[in-house]
């Protein structure tokens, strides 16, 4: 028999966009039905984020010993329990899992229905046994692992992000196609936790980020071992001897092969739109994304986007952001508008590789050779020297007149220490207040002000401030 269910907002998707979306509806007083075909907490909690960086953490650990030898601390080589490690990543997994359970969400009183969800017309979604027409609906099915048509790929057992941390045993050697933030991350994780790693990229490791900052997080790539292979084509992939596997590059130098245990592939996303039945309810796509306007509404405009199915920014707080906008739109009908311009990213390699606003190419193509970067080494700074972590930059972009664009931090903590200049780039407020603050000595955070400060530093040393000083000083 056909349940009929007639909510205020059926959201299709329980990873962290849906999930947010209908906790905040539902506490507002909306009635929500919340449909999750796979595992409550989607990419984030069970294939993305939360295992990336608890094996990023375990691997990190293995290399403290290194780090505490430069101290003068000496414990030992360690040794990898690699099924420990997997204990150890599911373990985290499982202790997030109930905040993103069924359970919790049933508490509070959101329906939720375990099925694959699909359109059966612009106000009717069907799952399982149950037919829904809400009000207003939400696209929050995010995204899959973008296999390339390499030859030979689908000959092999190939690992995406959805199986590599399922295993209990250390790759001896793994083939990394892909070096943006997941193939960098997987590259440096496992390189510290002892395998072999090759990072094969079409392009350069992480494309997307600024060129010297991404050189500093190539130099520690190396540095923990990983063979770094770029602006290569991956020409093919067949079978290895012992069940490995064979990789051909191919670039202007001509072919090689790698031979590896095994591969990942982290070569970018798709948007999971598969079996929706978007043609029934009049939802537009193209190549292979959402068309979605700057309120995150579909064609449908009964119909939002949210999270990585919306296809701009792909981040767990670029879902949560979404959630913000579309209950704006959905339950309050205030034409809120997303913007992403203030929208930080971060690379959680060691050293962190963190990101808000305009990069300095982009500054420089919007704003011109006036713009301002001011630069501050941690080698310059106290703290990091007594820790021993002065590889980095704090990298701000200014208008001429001060008014902060955009900022780039590599380096230890980069991830944290961005916070002030993402309110910066969000306010449009100029660099004076960081310059002016009274800084804790000594902390990673000096490098802020000091970059900061950079753009005062040729007026306030300059023949004009001197000859000010020296006519002052005749007064008496
Ligand atoms: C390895 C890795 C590391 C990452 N690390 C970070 C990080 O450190 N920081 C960060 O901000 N971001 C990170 N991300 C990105 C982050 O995981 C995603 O941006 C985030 O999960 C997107 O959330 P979402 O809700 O849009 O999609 P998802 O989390 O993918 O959730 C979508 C859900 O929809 C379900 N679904 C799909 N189709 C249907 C259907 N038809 N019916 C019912 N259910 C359906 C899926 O089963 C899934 O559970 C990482 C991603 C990966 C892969
Ligand atoms: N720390 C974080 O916030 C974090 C971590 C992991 C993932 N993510 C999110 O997930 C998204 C996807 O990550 P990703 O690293 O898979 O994708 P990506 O698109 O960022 O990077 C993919 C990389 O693969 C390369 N590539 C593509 N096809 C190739 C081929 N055939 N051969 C060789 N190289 C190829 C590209 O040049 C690029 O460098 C990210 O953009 C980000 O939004 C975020």
């Amino acid at each position: 028999m056909t349940r009929e269910l007639t909510p205020d907002l059926c959201i299709i998707g329980g990873g962290s966009a849906g999930l947010a979306i209908a906790a905040g509806a539902q506490q507002m007083g909306a009635d929500c039905v919340l449909i999750e075909r796979n595992k409550m907490g989607g990419d984030c909690l069970n294939y993305g984020c939360v295992p990336s960086k608890a094996l990023l953490a375990a691997g990190r650990s293995a290399q403290l010993e290194k780090l505490a030898r430069q101290y003068g601390v000496q414990y030992g080589a360690p040794t990898i329990d690699f099924q420990g490690v997997h204990d150890h990543v599911h373990g985290v997994i499982a202790g997030i899992a109930p905040h993103d359970s069924v359970e919790r969400f049933e508490g509070l009183g959101v329906t939720v229905l375990t099925e694959h969800a699909r359109f059966a017309d612009a106000r009717t979604v069907e799952a399982g046994d149950a037919r829904v027409r809400a009000r207003r609906f939400v696209i929050a099915t995010g995204s899959g692992p973008m296999v390339p048509p390499i030859p030979g790929l689908d000959q092999v057992p190939y690992l995406t992000n959805e199986t590599v941390f399922e295993l209990t045993e250390r790759p001896e050697h793994l083939i990394v196609v892909g070096g943006g933030p997941i193939g960098s991350e997987m590259s440096q994780a496992f390189a510290n936790l002892g395998s072999r790693v090759s990072l094969v990229d079409m392009a350069r490791v992480l494309p997307n980020d600024d060129p010297e900052a991404a050189e500093v997080v190539r130099g520690q790539l190396r540095a923990d071992g990983v063979e770094i292979h770029e602006q290569v084509k991956v020409a093919g992939v067949a079978k290895g001897a012992d069940g490995g596997v064979e990789v051909t590059l191919a670039d202007a130098d001509g072919e090689r092969t790698v031979a590896g245990s095994h591969i990942l592939v982290a070569a970018g996303r798709r948007t999971n739109l598969d079996g929706l039945n978007l043609e029934a309810a009049g939802i537009e796509h193209a190549k292979g994304k959402l068309t979605v306007d700057d309120r995150l509404r579909t064609t449908n405009k009964r119909v939002f986007a949210a999270g990585d199915a919306a296809g701009s920014y792909q981040f767990t707080h670029a879902a949560a952001y979404h959630a913000g906008v579309i209950i704006k739109n959905a339950l309050f009908r205030l034409p809120a508008k997303a913007d992403h311009s203030a929208l930080p990213w971060v690379t959680y390699t060691h050293p962190e590789l963190a990101h808000v606003g305009l990069s300095e190419a982009k500054a420089r193509e919007q704003h011109g050779d006036s713009i301002r970067v001011l630069q501050a080494p941690f080698a310059d700074n106290d703290r990091a020297r007594t820790e021993r972590r002065t590889d980095g930059f704090v990298k701000a972009i200014t208008t001429a007149k001060g008014q902060v664009l955009g900022c780039t931090i590599v380096g230890e903590s980069a991830g944290e220490l961005i916070y002030p200049w993402i309110l910066a780039v969000q306010q449009k407020q100029k660099v004076g207040p960081l310059a002016q603050m009274i800084a804790p000595y000594p902390t990673l955070g000096e490098a802020s002000k000091g970059a900061a400060g950079q753009f005062y530093t040729p007026k306030l040393f300059s023949e004009r401030t001197r000859r000010i000083v020296r006519f002052l000083a005749k007064l008496g």
